[in-house]
């Protein structure tokens, strides 16, 4: 059975007085009324994971992640977080190759294999982010160009390594647009991003890999997305910074 996953990326959002009240009122919320077989992951600026950490002791289904993370152990580089530093404030997920981070940032492929590697290698769970422009789409090419990114950046992994990676296909033309991907447009890549699993790795890691849907997910068309036989769960920006909205999501399960 895979893991049925619902992360929140709060990206550049929240003072830390705000994160850590959103954080509780995830977590008092998330008690009585998620789904059993739910978890979820709050993905918080870095600045804030040690406090947010202390709150989420208390939940025994809300875990924490950080947003991004170097390639490199340690050493000079300003500004950089480091794997060892992610897991020393108590997170145990890490977002990799979000879209925003590969183009402001220009992270590429080859980076992002490297960063995966490290943080399976440090105990972290990458959560590895995937996706195509509008005009990839347009031109027809984008189970091509994601299957490229998958190749690119995980393909080096062992099987039993890549059993450990949850994957997230996010399609740029969606994100923080109010434009979903049509129900059917993501089970068309997400069963195609698990074929290409099952060549590279075996139908049995395929199988066991949790693919997340990101991309404008809100409550009122959540349930849809997520009743989709290879959609494994969500990766919610905007929707995730109010609890009430996030816990609904969750709730459509
Ligand atoms: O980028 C996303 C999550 O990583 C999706 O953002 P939105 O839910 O705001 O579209």
């Amino acid at each position: 059975m895979r893991r049925k996953i619902i992360a929140g990326n709060w990206k550049m959002n929240k003072t830390l007085s705000e994160g850590l009240a959103l954080a509780s009122e995830v977590v008092n919320i998330a008690q009585d009324e998620v789904p059993s077989g739910v978890s979820l992951v709050l993905c918080t600026p870095a600045i804030h994971l040690s406090q947010v950490a202390a709150i989420l002791k208390s939940a025994d289904r809300v875990f924490l992640g950080a947003q991004n993370m170097s390639e490199h152990e340690s050493g000079a580089y300003t500004g950089d977080i480091s794997a060892d530093m992610i897991k020393s404030v108590g997170a145990g997920y890490v977002i990799l190759g979000h879209s925003e981070r590969r183009e402001y940032h220009h992270e590429t492929n080859a980076q992002l294999a490297a960063r995966v590697k490290l943080a399976l290698n440090k105990g972290l769970t990458p959560i590895f982010c995937c996706g195509e422009s509008l005009a990839t789409r347009e031109a027809g090419e984008h189970v091509g160009f994601v299957n490229n990114q998958l190749k690119e950046s995980l393909y080096e992994l062992s099987a039993e390594e890549m059993s450990k990676v949850v994957i997230a296909y996010e399609p740029i033309w969606a994100i923080g647009t109010g434009v979903t991907a049509s129900s059917d447009q993501a089970q068309e890549m997400h069963q195609s991003i698990r074929a290409s699993l099952a060549g590279q790795f075996g139908e049995q890691v395929a199988g066991q890999v949790s693919i997340l849907y990101g991309g404008s997910m809100k409550p009122d068309n959540a349930a849809e997305l997520l009743a989709q036989p290879d959609v494994d769960g969500g990766l919610i920006g905007g929707a995730s910074l109010k609890a009430r909205d996030f816990i609904q999501i969750a709730k459509s399960y």
